[in-house]
């Protein structure tokens, strides 16, 4: 049929049979050659755009795949554009692939964007598994491990919380944009770990990193054409251009500090986590030469970006989601200050400590952490391999990602998983529950949450600290707007609150 179709267009015979052979070997490619794999059902989507228009629909993604999960199952196969990328809705998945098989789940997922940004992966958070991600990932958790030690964490918390306490006082009573304050609160904690520096409420670099992580949350959006059609890449769009320039601001400021780190740096007096990193780099040459080629400068420049970045907008929005909450939730505020009054004597700050002896502020916080996870996709990962999940087969190189929000919001486990209720947390004696897969805000695995260890005990006592001196409030008349906003992210909504201290 083929041959008496092409006989009635006026082709030569070596472009008739040259066209012929490339359709036998395209259908003979994909019949017999390309391997079929048995991969998660999902939603049809058109070829090449995939599910995009579901992307950029008023339901956020992880809340449609809850959906989608009804009649699919908990892994699930859709498309962004032409990228084919398995989900994982549902705290059992999520366990056999991050934990049973956490080694085939581990990798990234390459994208032109990221490599952009990352200069080439060499940072922690979106390279691959490779030698120089592992030795990374060994000196940061080394040099964030050091401040768990002794009381250096309680001090920097302690540095951060008076400096935004003493700028609350002076606005006490008056509508105020409290991200703002947190904003200072955790960038001081993070400048101080990283750089052994803190900001003021208005100096303008702070303001301008504020700036930085702001728009780049409100632009990156649903991502980059870029990623999709690399024609674009010599011409990139306006969108990509201008997060490239404010990506910058935020990337020049971390080298010039790493620089200055470098030209002063002393074994014999190290301040802080980019000293410490100096120096692990500089110990891991003196033993095998080849490190120098491995871990460049630069490596070190992307993984204080990482650190400073990862750690700063992650901990700032949960503290302003549980801030909102509470001021929601009045009773349960009460509750919490009840608590800090009850354990600690008449004007004692609380400590690192004082933690255990706080259940309930705990479970404030992670059941903040449970309906608001700031991170609801988590980061995309790659399969190294290919292996499986369940029945299904998936690719090697396939991007999966792990809906946080779904397991967070799994009506078979949470009852009434809208309603805030932290008590859901304790124990039959009041004490925080054993943590389970399906409350999972650091992922698990060979690449969970690097910051965890440091980001727990720091919001609890940030928490700690601010209910034990202030009360949060709505303004009169006002109703607080609880929308979260991003797509990919899940952002506390803009709204002045009122801040009082307490007697
Ligand atoms: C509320 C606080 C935080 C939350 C909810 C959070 C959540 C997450 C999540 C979901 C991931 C992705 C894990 C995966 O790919 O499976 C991640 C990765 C990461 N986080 Fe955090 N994070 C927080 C705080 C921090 C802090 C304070 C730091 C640093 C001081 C940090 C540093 C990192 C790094 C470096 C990675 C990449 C790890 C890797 O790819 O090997 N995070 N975090």
């Amino acid at each position: 049929m083929l041959e008496s179709y092409l006989k009635q267009i006026p082709l030569s015979l070596t472009t008739q049979a040259l066209l012929l052979g490339l359709t036998v070997g395209l259908v003979t490619y994909y019949t017999f050659g390309k391997k079929k794999y048995k991969l998660p059902p999902g939603p049809w989507s058109p070829p090449l755009l995939g599910h995009i228009f579901a992307m950029n629909s008023s339901t956020p993604l992880y809340r449609q795949l809850l959906d989608w999960r009804k009649k699919y199952g908990p892994a699930m196969t859709i498309y962004m554009g032409p990228i084919r990328c398995v989900m994982l809705n549902d705290a059992e998945t999520v366990n056999e692939a991050l934990v049973k098989k956490g080694a085939d789940y581990a990798g990234r997922f390459k994208t032109f964007s990221i490599e952009t940004f990352t200069s080439g992966y060499k940072d922690i958070a979106m390279a691959d598994v490779s030698p120089a991600w592992k030795h990374l990932r060994k000196i940061a958790l080394q040099g964030l491990r050091q401040y768990l030690y002794g009381s250096k964490l309680e001090e920097k918390v302690f540095d951060s919380t008076s400096k935004v306490m003493r700028c609350l006082k002076e606005e006490e009573g008056k509508p105020i944009d409290i991200q703002k304050y947190i904003g200072l609160l955790v960038c001081n904690l993070l400048h101080g770990v990283c750089f052994n520096k803190s900001f003021d409420i208005n100096d303008k670099k702070f303001l301008e990193l504020l700036d930085v992580f702001e728009s780049t949350n409100n632009d990156i959006g649903n991502g980059f054409w870029e990623d999709i059609i690399p024609p674009l890449r010599r011409f990139p769009t306006a969108k990509f251009k201008r997060i490239m320039e404010t990506f910058n601001i935020f990337v020049d400021f971390i080298r010039d500090e790493y620089g200055a780190h470098k030209d002063n740096f002393s074994e014999d007096d190290m301040k802080d986590f980019t000293d410490y990193l100096i120096h692990a780099r500089r110990q891991a040459i003196l033993e095998d030469p080849e490190i120098e080629n491995v871990i460049t400068d630069e490596h070190l420049v992307q993984t204080c970006s990482d650190i400073f970045s990862a750690g700063i907008d992650t901990t700032r929005q949960t503290i302003n989601w549980t801030i909102l909450l509470l001021i929601t939730h009045p009773e349960i505020q009460k509750k919490v200050q009840a608590e800090l009054d009850q354990v600690l004597d008449a004007g004692q700050a609380p400590t690192l400590n004082d933690r255990e002896r706080l259940p309930y502020t705990e479970a404030v916080l992670h059941e903040s952490m449970r309906i608001c996870p700031v991170a609801p996709l988590g980061l995309p990962h790659a399969t190294r391999c290919d292996t499986t999940i369940g029945e299904y087969e998936i690719p090697e190189g396939t991007m999966v990602m792990i809906n946080h929000w779904a397991l967070h919001n799994d009506p078979e486990i949470w009852k009434d998983p809208e309603i805030f209720r932290p008590e859901r947390l304790l124990d039959a004696d009041g004490k925080l529950a054993p943590k389970t897969m399906s409350w999972l805000p650091f992922s698990a695995g060979r690449r969970n949450c690097l910051g965890e260890t440091i980001a727990r005990p720091e919001m609890h006592l940030m928490l700690a600290i601010l209910l034990r001196n202030f009360t949060f409030t709505c303004p009169e008349g006002k109703t607080m707007d609880m929308t979260p906003g991003g797509t990919l992210t899940f952002l506390p909504p803009k709204s002045d609150i009122i801040v009082e201290a307490r007697k």
